[in-house]
């Protein structure tokens, strides 16, 4: 079967340094695939290779077979891109920069299609506002209308849900939902990390411009199964002790919740050893399974900026 996608050996410099390090991955058709790292790891960068809007430096990108080098106009009609920063052709009404993108990729004009995305998007009540109107989550709903518009069959989101609230994320990611089952292959870069772990088959995690894990959802989970302890403090902290950094400490609850993530090659032993030391005390010590964020902070030593907290 042809991948959807398949990446190979892909490399991308700024200035004379490497940002994407000879990446590659395939995505089967169907998948949805979540590509992960911390900021600035080059998942945009890829990703706009991918869509033929940087130039690829060395290797190569083939959509459903075709290399989007060489036959760069039938993938760009294969690919539908929600890019990351709000482009948008400031003075035109929703309605008409929907008209015009359809032209632009060629594609036959399909009504029922196009009813549905404005139906399902809520941008009904909107087609006649100018761009440069819109609030932000209606700037995304259009913007995932645009890039679906020509009926792709793989579609990529760029952090499709950055800054929007709760309500909009779960109605956008539905409908993404709802396209994968009807066959659209999906490729998304999220930094809600609950998000990727519902929404994805299998996740990639790239840092520093290479792809440092690919694995099925569950698997990557299980990596760390067991190895996370949650600790109850009897006096809060403040913030986390820099000894506990190795460990991927978070605190919540005010101070109160203390949780370590327990890498390969240590124990539960040392990060006791190491909370002694730090001289924390515990009232109450839990394991529990990890998520997406332990093993993520266990892959990459840091933190994806999330809706919960910052980047560390
Ligand atoms: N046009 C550009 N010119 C110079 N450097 C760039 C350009 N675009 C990206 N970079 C650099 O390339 C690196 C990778 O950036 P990229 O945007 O691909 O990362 P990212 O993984 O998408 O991060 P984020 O999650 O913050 O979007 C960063 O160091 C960034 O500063």
């Amino acid at each position: 079967m042809t991948n959807a996608l398949q990446i190979t050996d892909l490399w991308k410099s700024f200035a004379g340094t490497a940002v994407v390090k000879g990446v590659e991955f395939a995505i089967a058709p169907g998948e949805i695939f979540g590509l992960l790292g911390p900021n600035g790891a080059g998942k945009s960068t890829t990703i706009n290779m991918v869509a033929g809007v940087a130039r690829i430096d060395r290797g190569s990108v083939k959509v459903f077979g075709y290399d989007n080098q060489r036959e760069y106009r039938r993938t760009r009609r294969l690919v539908g891109v929600m890019h990351q920063e709000i482009v948008i052709d400031h003075f035109f009404p929703i309605d008409r920069a929907l008209r015009i993108h359809s032209g632009y990729y060629g594609a036959p004009a399909d009504a029922a299609w196009r009813e549905r995305l404005i139906e399902r998007l809520d941008l009904g009540p909107h087609l006649h506002k100018p761009m440069n109107k819109l609030s932000g989550g209606l700037k995304r709903r259009f913007m995932v209308a645009k890039a679906l518009i020509h009926k792709p069959r793989l579609l990529i989101l760029d952090e499709p849900t950055a800054g929007v609230d709760v309500e909009l994320r779960h109605g956008l990611w539905d409908f993404v939902r709802e396209i994968n089952h009807e066959g659209t292959t999906v490729l998304l870069t999220t930094h809600y990390l609950e998000e990727a772990e519902q929404m994805c088959g299998r996740i990639a995690i790239m840092n520093h411009g290479e792809l440092i894990a690919l694995e099925r959802t569950p698997e990557l989970l299980r990596r760390l199964e067991n190895r996370c302890l949650v600790l109850t403090l009897s006096r809060p902290l403040g913030q986390v002790p820099a000894e506990l950094a190795a460990f991927g400490a978070t605190l919540e609850a005010g101070g109160e919740t203390l949780t370590l993530a327990i890498p390969p090659g240590k124990t539960a032993g040392d990060a006791l050893g190491a909370l002694t030391r730090v001289g924390v005390e515990i009232a109450e010590i839990e394991t529990r399974k990890a998520g997406l964020e332990e093993v993520f902070i266990e892959l990459t030593g840091m933190r994806v900026k999330n809706g919960r907290g910052g980047e560390r």
